[in-house]
């Protein structure tokens, strides 16, 4: 199929005539009979062409190439023009016009023209593609990679969204990167001078939060005029929720454009259907669900999932100063074979230990998976593994350095060594 051509004609013959010969060479045409009408129908990112002709009752043609150039002034419009009616071409070639057919025209030459327009409108959209990602890589804070189709549309409405004081509901399991892209939007914000304030809502009763709201030097007051996070707001208890929406609604911080505080929500569950369970409060849910961002599981882009692992090794060793270990066959099918539960958090860690172990990774770990919510003891116990790990191979195994490193008393640093499964021969030779 090829680009969409939007035609704009009001006699009814010409719509038609021109719109059969479009379909026939396969483009997916649009007929209006009013300019009016087909100015609603597209935005910035429309990926084909408009060809309209300049005499119209209501809005003319030269009204309308004006008005839809301010949608986007790269969009390829084509101006039909009366026999010899030259000035009038000229004038809208002048306004931005991409190209004018003189009537009567030729199927050939009208052939020609529009897929010259559809040809350059390919273009112009891939630069901007193209202009984007490179931002996105050169920008400050965590890069949101991925290259699947559902992360580069994440990115370009991000890139619509930034400077905007707009709410932002993200949903998405745990690890998909939630709260990197609540950060990634403050920190391209207009108030990126500023913290992001974070409130963690699964960690709070009703009481809690109304001694936050309540105290003038807690966060809840830091986060005016910068971006606040409330994190995982589904959790939030039910009289809390109640006393955030009223809050919002009639305090100075409101979640509005234009106003001081830009407010961004987590869940991991739909709040929609939490709102028709009634397990989620209605008024809070009309104020966070301006924009609602969906973060897909790591699962549903698999594409994905060797190019994000292999960035993350690189950047581990890179900040260890190790080399960066190749992958072997058998390990990548294992990367596409699991279901990562745990997301991008998981890939994460998973990298990292890989580094940090070296050729003992398969060995004691054969890609041995996290749980998808680590409990405190879990995360304590992979910190732990990684100090140890980074310890020995930095000492190449000599477990005096390391205990004096540490802080460890011999038959502590060998009883954790042993509880890891870490062997110091396996260090001796690190780099
Ligand atoms: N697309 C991505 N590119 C690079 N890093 C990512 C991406 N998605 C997630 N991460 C990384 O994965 C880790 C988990 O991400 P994050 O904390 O943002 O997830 P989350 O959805 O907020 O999780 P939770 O709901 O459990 O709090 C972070 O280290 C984050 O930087």
């Amino acid at each position: 199929m090829k680009p969409p051509v939007i035609f704009i004609d009001d006699e009814k013959p010409v719509r038609d005539s021109l719109g059969q010969t479009l379909e026939l060479e396969d483009y997916q045409v649009q007929l209006f009979a009013s300019a009016r009408q087909a100015l609603s129908t597209f935005d910035n990112q429309f990926p084909g062409v408009i060809i309209s002709d300049i005499n119209m009752p209501g809005m003319d043609g030269m009204t309308f190439l004006k008005q839809a150039l301010l949608i986007d002034d790269e969009l390829p419009v084509i101006m039909l023009t009366g026999h010899g009616d030259i000035s009038t071409a000229v004038d809208a070639m002048r306004l931005g016009a991409y190209d004018f057919l003189e009537k009567p025209f030729s199927t050939e030459h009208l052939l020609d023209v529009v897929k010259r327009a559809c040809d350059k409108r390919e273009l112009v959209l891939e630069n901007r593609e193209l202009k984007r990602e490179l931002e996105s890589q050169s920008s400050p804070g965590p890069r949101i990679l991925g290259n699947n189709l559902a992360m580069k549309q994440l990115r370009r409405r991000l890139y619509q969204l930034k400077d905007h004081g707009q709410s932002v509901l993200l949903q998405g399991e745990t690890g998909t990167g939630k709260r990197m892209v609540a950060q990634f939007l403050h920190d391209h914000s207009p108030y990126q001078h500023l913290q992001m304030i974070t409130l963690k809502c699964q960690d709070l009763t009703e009481h809690q939060f109304e001694e936050i709201l309540n105290d003038q030097d807690g966060k809840w007051h830091a986060a005016t005029g910068s971006t606040l996070y409330l994190e995982n707001i589904d959790q939030l208890p039910m009289a809390a929720q109640q006393r955030l929406a009223m809050t919002l609604q009639t305090q100075s911080i409101q979640p509005h454009p234009g106003d001081q505080v830009r407010l961004i929500a987590s869940s991991e569950r739909n709040l929609e259907s939490l709102v028709q369970q009634q397990q989620f409060d209605t008024e809070l849910f009309a104020i966070v669900q301006d924009c609602i961002l969906t973060l897909p599981p790591l699962r549903t882009r698999r594409d994905d999932i060797e190019l994000i692992f292999q960035n993350f090794i690189r950047t581990t060793a890179s900040r260890y100063n190790i080399e960066a270990p190749m992958l072997s066959t058998e390990q990548k099918e294992k990367l596409q074979d699991h279901d990562w539960p745990g997301n991008v958090r998981e890939l994460r860690n998973l990298a990292e230990r890989l580094v940090l172990l070296g050729d003992q990774f398969d060995k004691q770990h054969p890609l041995k998976i996290d749980s998808p919510h680590p409990t405190l003891a879990e995360k304590v116990h992979q910190f732990e593994f990684t100090l140890l790990s980074d310890a020995l191979r930095r000492h190449h195994g000599r477990l005096k350095d390391v205990q004096s490193e540490l802080g460890l008393a011999r038959k502590t640093l060998y009883d954790k060594m042993k509880k890891h499964g870490l062997d110091k021969q396996d260090f001796k030779d690190a780099l």
